[in-house]
């Protein structure tokens, strides 16, 4: 019976969270939406992620595919609740990150809660109740210019109190480096009564005292560094191997524009067989277009099954189109095609994109395996695609997260 349950907004952040708590010793299944929970033998996992497409929805959307995913946890004899968003924020005054908190608390019948955002080894931190990424602020960063969630302003306590129905309160950095008996004082204080409590965090030791601190807390929030503080009953054993087990017929592919993700495509460019995303092409024939990827993909395979193709849609200084919805529908459509044409390992790249590549997979569940990278790992699921159920692996990469040469180096965790 899984203990802990969590709710993703997104599907990259669901498979970060996932890795951190299989590295915690919590057996770990990601749900695609509630709905893939149906699909899980209750006995097998000690932690469930449901993972959402929630993060850019409108709020009563959000908002109820919030709760859904909440109530299908609790059936599933869930006690204790996380609700992940992204180490970024990634959420402005018309965001979904206090709406979705606010409901969630009042599902559960409590009224206090953190705010943790913080993950140190992506190089997030929180101090005076402000995000910073790197060495800079995080409206000082590239997330200042994020198409869909531009994050203009730092101060964590600014930017949820337009979202939220309670108080913004905050706990800062002295009280957490003094421990968490002082960090747990300052939570039962009466600021902290029905309110969201912004914690500041720049060390793992933070998280740390943070978690033990909140362990009485039935829904804690926050990205996947407040996970650090778990602690799960299957140490060393939590996670499944890869299936198939071999290297053979892998494919890459990219819907993210972040810089990192630029910056991986730019180096797998210098090895891998690549193919850029032709949106004009798209537009005028989108299914001859896709046909045109996948038999570029499958003759590479041909020649060597080993090495796997590279498909993305933006490289260093292209710009970016209008149509990303097209885009997505694209790199969907070859997601699926390719698995009925006998990939087995999928490396996708990019939250939305993500998103709709597994959607269109139809999976149910993600069982997660070997990690990648710090917030990547693979996971072994089935995909239904032409009335058939086949097994693969699927890497899903948050756009900034995975060094420079992920693209090539990921398929090493395989065996
Ligand atoms: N050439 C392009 N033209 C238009 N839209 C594009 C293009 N390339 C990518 N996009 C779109 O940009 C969006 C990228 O978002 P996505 O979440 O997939 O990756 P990301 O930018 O790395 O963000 P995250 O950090 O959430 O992973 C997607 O909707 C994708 O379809
Ligand atoms: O927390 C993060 O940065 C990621 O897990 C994420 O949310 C990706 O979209």
């Amino acid at each position: 019976m899984p203990y802990l349950g969590a709710v993703a907004d997104d599907f990259t952040g669901a498979t970060d969270l996932a890795t951190m708590l299989v590295a915690r010793g919590f057996r770990t299944v990601v749900a695609v939406g509630p709905h893939g929970l149906e699909d899980m033998p209750e006995e097998e996992a000690d932690a469930v992620v449901v993972a959402l497409k929630s993060r850019t929805a409108p709020v009563a959307d959000a908002v109820r595919d919030s709760l859904a995913a909440l109530e299908a946890l609790r059936a599933a004899g869930c006690e204790r609740f996380y609700f992940k968003y992204c180490s970024t924020f990634d959420s402005t005054a018309e965001g979904n990150i206090g709406p979705v908190a606010d409901a969630l608390l009042d599902a559960l019948g409590e009224t206090r809660t953190v705010v943790v955002p913080s993950f140190p080894a992506a190089g997030r931190t929180v101090y005076r109740t402000r995000l910073f990424v790197h060495d800079d602020l995080l409206d000082e960063s590239p997330m200042r210019d994020h198409p869909l969630t531009p994050m203009r302003d730092s101060h964590l306590g600014r930017l949820l109190a337009p979202q939220t129905r309670r108080r913004v309160h905050s706990i800062g950095h002295d009280t957490v480096r003094a421990g968490a008996a002082e960090i747990r004082t300052a939570l039962g204080a009466p600021a902290a009564e029905n309110a969201l409590t912004v914690v500041d965090a720049t060390t793992d030791a933070d998280l740390r005292a943070i978690a033990e601190a909140t362990a009485g807390l039935r829904l804690v929030t926050g990205a996947a560094g407040l996970a650090l503080g778990l602690t799960g009953p299957h140490p060393g054993s939590a996670r499944a191997l890869p299936h198939p087990a071999d290297r053979r017929f892998g494919v890459v592919l990219s819907g993210s524009a972040s810089a990192a993700t630029r910056a991986q495509v730019a180096h797998a460019r210098l090895t891998l067989p690549h193919r850029r995303l032709d949106t004009a092409a798209l537009r005028h024939d989108f299914h001859a277009t896709v046909a045109g990827l996948i038999g570029f993909a499958t003759a590479n395979w041909r020649e060597n099954p080993d090495r796997p193709p590279l498909i993305y849609s933006v490289g260093p200084g292209d710009d970016l189109g209008q149509e990303p919805e097209l885009v997505e529908r694209a790199l969907a459509h070859c997601a699926a095609a390719l698995v009925a044409a006998g990939a087995h390992h999928l490396l996708v790249a990019g939250g939305e994109t993500s998103g709709a590549v597994v959607t269109a997979l139809g999976a149910r569940t993600l069982r997660i395996g070997a990690e990648i990278s710090s917030g990547v790992t693979w996971s072994r699921t089935r995909a239904r695609v032409n009335e058939r159920s086949l097994p693969i692996n699927l890497a899903l990469k948050s756009g900034n997260f995975g060094e420079t040469d992920i693209f090539t180096t990921a398929w090493d965790r395989l065996s």
